[in-house]
C-alpha cells in the first residue's frame, strides 16, 4: 500500500472535505459534528456499531438529509444543501445500501442510466470495457433482466452503474452486505482497482476487518462522533476491532 501523508499534501489532492458535520432527527443528533477528509487516490473505511451515524453521514454529502457543517466540500467546491443530482454531476457517487438496480431493465441499460450524471461522453467505451473487466460476470449477463440476477450480481451492477458516471469519488455504503465470500472478494478487488486508478473512495462497512486492512485510515463512529481513527496495521488487533464494533 502506497504511503501518503495527507498534512504534508496540503489539500491540493483534496477530494471531500467533511467538518463539523451535524445530522439531527427531531432533534435528536445522529451525527454529532464528526470532520474527515479524502484525497484523491484515497480509500478511507468508516466502521461501527448500528446506528452509529454511518448512513446518515453518507446521505448528508448528497443532501439527502438534512444536515449543518463548517465545510462539506467536493473538489474545493463546497456541495453544502446543493441537490442530489448536482452533488452526482459535480463528481460524487453513492451506492446506497440495497442495490437499487432497475429489475425490469437489462443490465446493460442499467449501466447506461451511469451515463446520466456523466460530465462528458468522452472515454465512455473505454471506460465501459474497464468497469466490465472488473465485473465480468455484467459481461456474461449483459442483455439478462438485471431482477434475475443474484444480490451480489446486483451489488456489483449498482457499483458497476456509479463508475459508469466516472466519480471523483465513489461513496459505498455497506457494499458486502449479504453477499457470498467470493462476491465479497470481487467487491472488494474491484474497489481496490478503483482507488489504484486514482478514484477517492469513502467505504462504510461492517466487515471492519477487511475495511481496515484495506482503507489507508478507517474512522470508528460510535454515537454519532468519531471515537478512533484506525491504520492498516490495526486489522489484526481483533481486541481494537471488537471496541470498533461494540462502540466502546
Ligand atoms: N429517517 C430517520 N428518522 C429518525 N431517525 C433516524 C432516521 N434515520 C436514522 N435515524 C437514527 O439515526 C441514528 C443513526 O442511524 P444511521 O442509519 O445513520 O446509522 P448506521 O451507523 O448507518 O446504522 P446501521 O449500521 O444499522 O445501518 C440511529 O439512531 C437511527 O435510528
Amino acid at each position: 500500500m502506497t504511503e501518503r501523508n495527507p498534512e504534508s499534501m496540503g489539500e491540493s489532492n483534496r477530494v471531500l472535505t467533511v467538518e463539523n458535520l451535524t445530522v439531527q432527527y427531531g432533534g435528536v443528533p445522529a451525527v454529532d459534528g464528526i470532520s474527515f477528509h479524502v484525497d484523491a487516490g484515497e480509500l478511507v473505511g468508516v466502521i461501527g456499531p448500528n446506528g452509529a451515524g454511518k448512513s446518515s453521514t453518507l446521505l448528508a454529502l448528497v443532501n439527502a438529509v438534512r444536515s449543518s457543517s463548517q465545510r462539506l466540500e467536493l473538489s474545493g467546491a463546497s456541495i453544502a444543501g446543493k441537490a442530489p443530482e448536482y452533488v452526482a454531476r459535480h463528481g460524487l457517487a453513492l451506492v446506497t445500501e440495497g442495490h437499487h438496480i432497475f429489475g425490469e431493465l437489462s443490465v446493460v441499460d442499467n449501466l447506461k442510466l451511469g451515463r446520466v450524471a456523466r460530465s462528458s461522453a468522452a472515454g465512455l467505451e473505454e471506460d465501459m470495457e474497464w468497469i466490465l473487466g472488473l465485473f465480468p460476470i455484467l459481461r456474461e449477463f449483459h442483455s439478462r433482466s438485471a431482477g434475475l440476477l443474484s444480490g451480489g450480481q446486483q451489488q456489483q451492477l449498482a457499483i458497476a452503474r456509479a463508475l459508469i458516471s466516472s466519480p471523483q469519488l465513489l461513496v459505498l455504503d455497506e457494499p458486502s452486505l449479504g453477499l457470498s465470500p467470493t462476491a465479497v472478494d470481487t467487491v472488494f478487488a474491484a474497489i481496490e482497482a478503483v482507488r489504484q486508478r486514482g478514484v477517492a473512495v469513502l467505504l462504510v462497512e461492517q466487515r471492519a476487518q477487511q475495511a481496515v486492512a484495506a482503507a489507508d485510515r478507517t474512522h470508528v463512529l460510535s454515537e454519532g462522533r468519531v471515537t478512533m481513527t484506525l491504520t492498516p496495521s490495526d486489522a489484526s488487533n481483533s481486541e481494537l476491532l471488537t471496541k470498533a464494533y461494540l462502540g466502546s
